[in-house]
């Protein structure tokens, strides 16, 4: 999956185009390899074991979660743990879980993931998965947010697409990459999915910043909350309907930035785990009765997704059912209209859709059920909303679950006068080579404007289809550059237009540590607001850094970091803390800022 064919031409698209917030660069050069000009990068991924027949063993009632299996067995297979860099970097000595910990051989990027793997207990098969279970995965992966770049949940297949939904909304603000995945057949087995199934999971959540709770199966990585399983017997178990993949893991790992989805906030990473269980699924069939709908809309049910026909269609002729959904919805019942159908929305075009609608139902567009169950179940737990509020959210698309198909004038990456006139200069004119001018030229220019602080020169790029998370040949996004810069709406307008605050450019840098640099604490602030922490690699020296500042009565620099979230307290390479060295050196300023 990693490696191309050396013998393979790169095209004007491979050469040009630049995925944004491609391949977080991780950990600044620690060691170079080989000829010593390609710096190799570590990434940390938590990996969350729930269960599933990925890590299944049979028994006499027949295949069975193994607790404390998986972590052996993986040891034992080259291609998912490298036991001679363990030992070299000594890798066990120095994480917190060192029975658990694993590290993949080194990627093509030249990314070195190290994972550790928590298990729940008991492992389950997914089949036996309930909302408290929901919540189990959610608060272990709160426990650890701010310790790895990105999670990989190991699921059963069965009800992933439940969880997967579920997680979506439960991990609000989500800023990392989340990547569930599981197999067909045990990983134990000589021939099995999971193995290629947790590598390729890996591989996402270490290298790339994909803000989403994803589906990684079968060389595909989709949107949690779009998925449905439609195979039992085949590796390519999953489908999303109405969402193409966010990538393709085929000989190349090819990622659709643009469909990749942005949390667009400026507020910190939470978990909501208070899920509401007066929920249902009803399925139409010809002749339902309306004794059925009743019972089923019964307390204490509080919504309902009704599963209808075609483009959302239930018989308009039967004023016996109608009468019950309206009696339902007039006691506050919440009644979301999904299709039954795989593929497709539901719309209003026929009177027998529009029927539904009058009486109270809610449109559920094109969510898969699973989507929209989940999304009941979260929204009715909104105590805090009115019945209006819920029904409100319900409609709007929280996490990407559904299609919205945008109003107003967007302008085109066609339309585009600048982009028109360098592809006509060029003799450009196909779709593909004008994207890949577009992603070539918009990192460059929308540093730029960030540079500049033009809030309306960004705005523009984004009409025009730009990603505000691009990368320019240095890994810096236009987050970073406001940061250094230290212009704070403009900081403010990126985080709201889904600028990711976990980009490390290839030096390391990020933009809160950025922002330290050039003591814009207001930036800081705004930046931890949102999420941003300093890892264990802004860490690395940190005590002698601190005691740098303080030498040189740096009593800014000092407060920078202390916002930041860093530990003053910390001694240099000579033991010595900022505090000692500021009495040694006679810096009183820093004297009084210590004081205070
Ligand atoms: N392939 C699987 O993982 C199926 C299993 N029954 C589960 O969902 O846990």
């Amino acid at each position: 999956m990693e490696t191309p064919p050396a013998s393979r031409a790169p095209s004007l698209g491979r050469a040009l185009a630049r995925s944004p917030g491609d391949e977080r660069p991780g950990r600044p050069p620690a060691s170079a390899r080989g000829c010593g000009c390609k710096a190799e990068v570590e990434a940390r991924v938590l990996v969350i074991n729930t269960g599933g027949t990925i890590s299944m063993v049979p028994d006499d009632k027949g295949l069975t979660p193994e607790a404390n299996k998986l972590v052996r067995s993986l040891k034992n297979m080259p291609q998912l743990h490298d036991e001679a860099y363990a030992q070299e970097k000594r890798l066990y000595d120095f994480h917190e879980y060192p029975d658990k910990t694993l590290v993949l051989p080194i990627s093509k990027q030249n990314k070195r993931i190290i994972y550790t793997i928590l298990e729940l207990s008991p492992l389950l098969d997914s089949s036996n998965m309930t909302p408290e279970d929901w919540a189990k995965i959610a608060k272990k992966l709160e426990e650890h947010y701010e310790k790895y770049d990105g999670f990989v949940i190991l699921h059963g297949t069965d009800t992933m697409a439940y969880t997967a939904s579920a997680l979506s909304f439960m991990f609000e603000n989500l800023g990392k990459t989340v990547v569930m995945t599981g197999s067909q057949v045990p990983l134990y087995e000589l021939r099995n999915d999971g193995r290629a199934n947790l590598l390729g999971a890996l591989l996402f959540a270490g290298q790339f910043v994909i803000p989403e709770v994803c589906l990684y199966f079968y060389n595909k990585l989709y949107r949690g909350n779009r998925v449905t399983k439609v195979d039992a017997g085949s590796f390519n178990a999953f489908s999303s309907p109405n969402l193409p993949p966010l990538a393709n893991a085929e000989v190349d790992i090819k990622i659709n930035w643009d469909t990749v989805w942005r949390a667009n906030t400026k507020k910190k990473f939470r978990v909501h785990t208070n899920m509401n269980r007066n929920v249902g699924l009803l399925r139409i069939f010809p002749g339902i009765t309306a004794a059925a709908v009743k019972a089923f809309l019964q307390r204490p049910i509080e919504g309902i997704v009704l599963e209808t026909y075609g483009s959302g269609n239930a018989p308009n002729n039967r004023e016996d059912l109608l009468e019950e959904l309206k009696k339902a919805t007039e006691r506050k019942v919440v009644i979301l209209n999904c299709t039954q159908c795989l593929r497709g929305s539901v719309t209003t075009v026929y009177a027998t859709g529009q029927t539904l609608a009058d009486v109270g139902v809610i449109p559920g567009g094109d969510m898969t059920p699973e989507a929209a169950l989940t999304k009941l179940s979260y929204t009715l737990s909104k105590s805090e909303l009115s019945w209006e509020g819920k029904r409100q959210m319900l409609s709007e698309n929280l996490r990407g679950e559904m299609t919205v198909v945008p109003t107003g004038d967007k302008i085109s990456l066609r339309d585009s006068k600048f982009i028109q006139v360098i592809a006509k200069s060029l003799s450009i004119s196909c779709k593909e080579e004008l994207e890949a001018i577009r992603d070539t030229l918009i990192p460059p220019l929308a540093c730029a404007a960030a540079k500049l602080g033009d809030i309306d020169a960004l705005r523009a790029i984004r009409e025009m289809g730009g990603n505000l998370s691009c990368e320019d040949y240095d890994g810096r996004t236009p987050l970073h550059i406001a940061a250094s810069e230290g212009h704070l709406p403009l900081v403010e307008y990126l985080l709201m237009s889904g600028a990711t605050v976990y980009a490390r450019d290839r030096y390391g840098s990020t933009p809160l540590t950025n922002a330290i640099q050039f003591r814009h604490i207001e930036v800081i602030n705004l930046l931890r607001e949102t999420g941003a922490h300093l890892s264990s690699h802004d860490l690395e020296n940190i005590g002698t850094i601190l005691c740098g500042l303080a030498a040189k009565g740096d009593v800014d620099g000092l407060y920078a970091w202390y916002q930041a979230g860093a530990d003053l307290e910390q001694t240099g390479y000579d033991g010595k803390n900022p505090l000692q060295v500021a009495e040694a050196t006679g810096h009183t300023e820093v004297l009084d800022f210590f004081r205070q």
